[in-house]
């Protein structure tokens, strides 16, 4: 009876908007977004009941064909690929002022000014100022292919973009050159380190491990739901450096190309979320002990930590840089809980647009997994606290009195104290540092028209509520656990009947 019902009411309220859109079209030209918002509502509600599976019951499910299962990667299109590719040749060889390199060192460096053939220039000039060309003797025709190649693998996502991979890359080589890495780790380390940076999201589709493993996506059954996506990144960079044309390393010795591929491979893998608790312990033992520059398990670590630090470094810019690359992931994490609810499947709480707050996952997100990893990097590399962990320190303050401010307009409103209007903790509350990013001023290159992402994030209005994090979902979720010890339990014999 209910069921007969629901699916009336659907098809009722489809023929009344049709019926409100068809008489309002007559007379207004455009129709008012109102009626299109009810349009897509009604859509959206319908779609919802037939691709939710614990809403069978109502007899709207349909089950998904394999296909839908997929995900949709959105790459560029061919023919702007070809016009970065032009222009990126056209301005690598150009040299760039001191002025850009000094703002290339800092961590207020704003890659949205930049455009995306700028940025591969950038990212060339990299590995020429870190003296890694003439260390490794590459080729720069090489160089510059790959480069190329690496920017066509990555997909146009909120998030996970090439504009991430630039901007870790970019964290890593301020790190380089603040603490001289080239000197006291050695220049085959600090290849390895900015290679990894560049690539450690290639192909990434915009939905995290969990949904791969939960939704038994192709890239999960491929790899056994062991880090699944950090497999496939690597997977793929090392499928451009096996074209001839794009292998930066092709002059090494069989024996050096080794320990690099395995380097990569390591620092790569060490981005899952799923290891942050494991690598961090270790690397806090290795400090403990002593940390050694010439204890090869000791570099190792230290490479897992900075290539972790310089991925989830986002929080140490200023706050105008760092917002809106947060709304850009808050922007990918609802897309996947809302992929997750239409699918029935596990909703991941942390990106759970009906659970989370802006405040609320930096809070947790800053204090719980961020902090603790750059305050242990701090305590080896004392340099980099001013750059990397007093900023961080200061966001979490701000996003801990943005929650405060946002819990007090929660209640006020519930008790019916509230002012009219919408609350806004951020009206309120500042950051305490003033810190703004550096702006592209006189150099080279020409200025990057700021791009509008469409569907953008400006503030998330939901319920507060204190969020596990990261680290604990993906831990439990992900994590594959093998004893490689046999195991003490023995399995009971059936008697014999
Ligand atoms: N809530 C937040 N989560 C963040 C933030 N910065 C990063 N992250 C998370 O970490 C992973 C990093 O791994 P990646 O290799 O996939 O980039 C990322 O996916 C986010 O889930 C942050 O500021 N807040
Ligand atoms: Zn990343």
């Amino acid at each position: 009876m209910l069921v007969d019902e629901v699916n009336m009411d659907l098809v009722t309220l489809e023929n009344r908007v049709t019926e409100l859109e068809r008489q309002l079209a007559d007379r207004v030209s455009p129709l008012p977004p109102a009626v299109n918002d009810l349009k897509h509502d009604v859509e959206r509600f319908r779609h919802k009941l037939e691709t939710t599976r614990h809403l069978s019951w109502l007899n709207c499910y349909k089950e998904l064909p394999p296909t839908c299962r997929r995900l949709q990667y959105r790459r560029r299109s061919d023919a702007k690929q070809k016009v970065v590719r032009e222009q990126f040749l056209q301005i690598c060889e150009d040299a760039i002022s001191e002025e850009v390199v000094q703002c290339l060192r800092l961590s207020s460096f704003d890659s949205m000014q930049w455009s995306d053939e700028e940025l591969l220039a950038l990212l060339y000039f990299m590995f020429s100022d870190l003296g890694l060309i003439e260390m490794f003797k590459l080729d720069l025709v090489t160089l510059r292919n790959f480069l190329f190649q690496v920017y066509k693998n990555y997909n146009e996502v909120p998030f996970h973009n090439f504009r991430h991979c630039f901007c870790v890359a970019q964290m890593m080589y301020a790190m380089c050159i603040k603490s001289d890495l080239v000197r006291r780790i050695g220049g085959h380390e600090v290849l390895i380190l900015l290679v990894s940076c560049i690539c450690h999201d290639l192909d990434h589709p915009g939905y995290n491990n969990i949904y791969q493993i939960n939704a038994r996506t192709e890239l999960a059954l491929r790899y056994n739901d062991i880090s699944p996506l950090e497999n496939h990144h690597c997977s793929i960079a090392f499928r451009i450096l096996e074209l001839d044309e794009c292998n930066i390393f092709k002059h090494m010795t069989s024996e050096e190309f080794k320990l690099v591929r395995e380097g990569i491979i390591r620092c790569i893998l060490a981005t899952d979320m799923a290891r942050h608790n494991e690598i961090l312990a270790q690397f806090r033992d290795s400090v403990q002990q002593g940390f050694d520059e010439y204890n090869k398990t000791h570099v190792n670590l230290l490479c897992m930590v900075l290539i972790k630090v310089a991925d989830i470094s986002n929080e140490a810019r200023p706050m105008d840089v760092a917002e809106p690359w947060l709304d850009r992931l808050l922007q990918e994490f609802f897309a996947q809980s809302d992929a997750e609810k239409m699918e029935g499947l596990p909703v991941t709480p942390f990106m759970d647009r009906d659970k989370i707050t802006k405040p609320s996952s930096q809070c947790s997100f800053i204090g719980f997994v961020l902090l603790p990893l750059f305050e242990a990097l701090g305590e080896l590399l004392t340099e980099l606290i001013p750059m990397m962990v007093e900023p961080v320190r200061s966001a979490l303050e701000y996003y801990r009195r943005l929650n405060e401010a946002h819990h007090k307009n929660s209640l006020a409103d519930a008790s019916g104290n509230g002012s009219s209007g919408p609350p806004s903790p951020t009206k309120h509350v500042l950051k305490s540092q003033s810190s703004y990013s550096v702006r592209k001023t006189s150099i080279t290159f020409s200025q990057h028209p700021d791009e509008e992402d469409e569907d953008m994030i400006t503030d998330v209005s939901t319920e507060d509520e204190e969020t596990v994090t990261e680290v604990a979902v993906s831990e439990k979720t992900l994590k594959f656990k093998i004893s490689t010890e046999s195991s003490r339990y023995i399995m009971p014999m059936v008697a014999p009947v």
